[in-house]
């Protein structure tokens, strides 16, 4: 498999091509019987492996399964990524020659990542990544409200392959991947180790946060940190996938897949959504435990509504998101108080901003404007940003970074990539962070971050979910 920088090489010879019109995108969107989604990723065909996506939004009956690249842009520039990919994907859709797609994510679609901060230090687990990566799949399962949809994207001459054989290859292709049509069996695999990397330098490094935040006008930092998992064999995707669809309904389930290494997670924090010109932002930071005790888990929760280290912590994100979302949007609305969002491990501060986009605003320019929320990054951001590579001294990849899709027609949304986890063979590393803020209390925060692991670590047979 190629490293992602070889890949985007090898794609840039089409880009050019699509850019100059000597190739165009074909894309075919056909209704078909109903179809597994984690089954469809499971079953991919065998030239798909290591490039394949998974998306199920949060509390809703809408998946997105892409197999196989038709297009894989995967920048090496960090600078305007965020344009560089907007630009790009303009130019291939205005050309392109596209049927039977009339329901929202159906059509050519981009699934991806953008990595949390380009300009941190890069390490070697991240290597199947680029800083942009997105793929433009050759196959993709759309579920909307128990309908199913094939999409088949395919590069072509424009004068080129006529149009019946792609219509028989897709016919070819759903026959194969019907007649193999299998249930996903949980495929248990044992740990044989399981590290929380370098706690006592991490609580150092909050206490030394801390004291920053009490005596300079930083007001935020998230500071993160991982766990490292080894098992006897790799993983199933699938099984992991299919533990986290089941038992964090309200998250986004998600998976990017690159070579040997997967990105995934369960993750309860968009960070914008974009249907038509409506716009939707979530603000979710501050944060508590759950109890098995109703009583208990309901004091809890008034107790985080009412904290007020937590609601300054929240705030923050608030204001941040409001200010961010104010020049390109109209109508903004933004609740005064925030309402709880419950997972089954943790139960956080939520606050839902919508508006309706200004003319020209894609979602990819929202994802710059909002990117990173202090829900991820911190207050100053650029100075957050320079602790968290000072004192973080990991490369957090994909982790808290936008993960999301758009169409062709401008719809889309982005979560960020929390409760999330890498596995590449026998290995996962999972990332956790929290929002620093002058009263925060080391001893709290590790707990905090412990509790975030929950997810990733049920989802792979670890403790409870
Ligand atoms: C940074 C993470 O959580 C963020 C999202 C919700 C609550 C948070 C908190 O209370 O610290 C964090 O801002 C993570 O899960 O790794
Ligand atoms: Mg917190």
């Amino acid at each position: 498999m190629l490293r992602a920088e070889n890949q985007a090489i090898a794609h840039s010879n089409i880009i050019k091509q699509l850019e100059t019109k000597q190739k165009t995108l074909f894309s075919l969107t056909t209704p078909i019987d109903p179809f597994d989604p984690v089954v469809f990723y499971k079953q991919g065909t065998p030239n798909t492996e290591g490039k394949r996506f998974f998306w199920k939004s949060a509390n809703e009956d809408f998946y997105l399964v892409g197999v196989g690249a038709a297009l894989l842009f995967s920048n090496l520039a960090k600078k305007n990524r965020f344009d560089d990919i907007h630009q790009f994907w303009k130019d291939i859709v205005q050309n392109a020659e596209i049927e039977g797609s009339s329901i929202i994510g159906t059509g050519p679609l981009l699934f991806g990542g953008f990595s949390f901060d380009p300009d941190t230090g890069k390490e070697q687990e991240w290597s199947d990544f680029g800083d942009t990566f997105f793929y433009l799949p050759k196959y993709m399962l759309t579920v909307v409200n128990g309908q199913h949809f094939l999409t088949f994207n395919q590069i072509m001459d424009p004068a080129g392959e006529n149009k019946t054989s792609q219509y028989k290859h897709i016919e070819e292709y759903m026959n194969d991947l019907l007649a193999r049509q299998s249930t996903v069996a949980v495929e248990q695999v044992s740990m044989t180790s399981c590290t929380e990397i370098g706690q006592a330098e991490w609580v150092k490094a909050v206490e030394d946060i801390v004291n920053l935040l009490k005596s300079t006008d930083i007001k935020k930092v998230v500071l993160a940190r991982k766990m490292i998992i080894e098992f006897t064999k790799s993983p199933s995707i699938a099984t992991v996938l299919e533990q986290l669809r089941r038992n964090q309904p309200g998250s986004f389930a998600f998976a990017l897949e690159s070579g040997s290494s997967c990105f995934l997670g369960a993750s309860p924090e968009r960070l914008v959504k974009k249907t038509g010109e409506e716009v939707l932002s979530t603000c979710l930071a501050g944060s508590a435990p759950r109890s098995k005790d109703p009583g208990e888990d309901e004091w809890l929760g008034k107790n985080l509504l009412n904290d007020a280290k937590n609601r300054y912590e929240h705030q923050l994100v608030v204001n941040m998101i409001k200010n961010a979302l104010n020049p390109i949007c109209t109508n903004l609305i933004v609740p005064e108080e925030p309402i709880l969002m419950k997972t089954p491990a943790i139960q956080h501060l939520y606050t839902p901003i919508t508006g309706r986009a200004k003319a020209g605003q894609s979602i990819f320019k929202m994802v710059e404007r909002l990117h990173p929320t202090p829900a991820l990054g911190g207050v100053p951001t650029i100075e957050a940003l320079k602790i968290i590579r000072e004192k973080e001294k990991m490369d957090r990849g994909l982790y808290a970074g936008p993960i999301g899709w758009t169409d062709f027609r401008g719809n889309g949304e982005f979560i960020v990539g929390i409760r999330s986890g890498l596995i590449q063979n026998n290995n996962a590393i999972l990332y956790a962070g929290c929002g620093l803020v002058p009263d925060s209390n080391p001893q709290d925060e590790l707990i905090e971050t412990r509790i975030k692991f929950r997810p990733m670590l049920h989802a792979l047979g670890g403790e409870e979910k």
